[in-house]
């Protein structure tokens, strides 16, 4: 459903992303690893817009998205969270995934609808990423891990298809991971979903395959089983 096919970014001599082939099937979790500095971050900008391949192709339905700007491509159902979670201090849960939830339907009648349209929806999202107490709690009055099931919530209210997820349990205890495990486990099927996640364990728990990225370049696309046992993959990344 969505694949990037010799996908190359270059800054001046870096080459940060260098020829990869990558394919998203439609339902599946999809890990994305490497050591620092490896190309996951890039990858995912490169997906969603944010910046421009130097080379190489990234279809989505089949639909070329090289070009189209972050707005067009959230538009068609690709969705992102970001390393840092992007909050607004002090608005309430509540306000956030009413503003999440009304960019998802652009309709000159979805402007002029009642708030309380809105809540079903609202409710059904906070529900899902345990935030369902938290409606009128101001984000910056959020514990750090819930700040994260926010960010996620806003992912998941914009109603796309396709989720880019960077690092969702960075930052967070080991409860809050678990939450974190047991709601990306709960999209399994009705999203397509891919992690970058520098715990491994997290990503092996929980994609159907994981691509490791190395030095910019694909190591290898695999089961979780085999990813580990990869003999490169150990070497470059498990074992550092
Ligand atoms: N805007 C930029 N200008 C120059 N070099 C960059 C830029 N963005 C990334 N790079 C370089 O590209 C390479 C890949 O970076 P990227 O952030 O994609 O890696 P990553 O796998 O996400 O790393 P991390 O796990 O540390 O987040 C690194 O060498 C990085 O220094």
């Amino acid at each position: 459903m969505l694949s990037v096919e010799g996908l190359t970014k270059k800054f001046d001599s870096v080459v940060a992303v260098d020829d990869v082939d990558m394919e998203l099937r439609s339902g599946e979790i999809h890990g994305l690893i490497g050591p620092n500095g490896a190309g996951k971050t890039t990858t995912v900008n490169l997906i969603t817009g944010e910046l421009t391949p130097t080379s190489g192709t990234i279809e989505f339905d089949g639909t070329d998205l090289v070009g189209r700007s972050p707005s067009a491509i959230a538009r068609q159902g690709i969705g992102r969270s970001f390393q840092v979670v992007q909050y607004f201090p002090e608005m309430t849960v509540r306000e956030h995934l009413r503003l999440a939830v009304r960019d998802s339907t652009e309709t000159v009648r979805s402007v002029f609808n009642r708030e309380e349209d809105y809540e079903p929806q609202i409710r059904a999202v906070a529900e899902r990423v345990h935030l369902e107490d938290d409606l009128d709690t101001v984000a910056k009055n959020l514990a750090h891990g819930k700040k994260r099931f926010l960010d996620i919530a806003m992912v998941l209210g914009m109603d796309s298809r396709v989720i880019l997820f960077d690092e969702p349990a960075a930052g967070l205890n080991q409860s809050e991971t678990d939450e974190v495990k047991e709601i990306l486990e709960s999209l399994r099927g009705e999203y397509t979903v891919l992690i970058v996640e520098h715990d491994v364990d997290l990503v092996r728990s929980i994609s159907d395959r994981i691509t490791v990225l190395h030095n910019g370049a694909v190591l290898t696309t695999d089961t979780p089983e085999n990813v580990v046992e990869n003999p490169q993959v150990k070497e470059v990344y498990l074992g550092e």
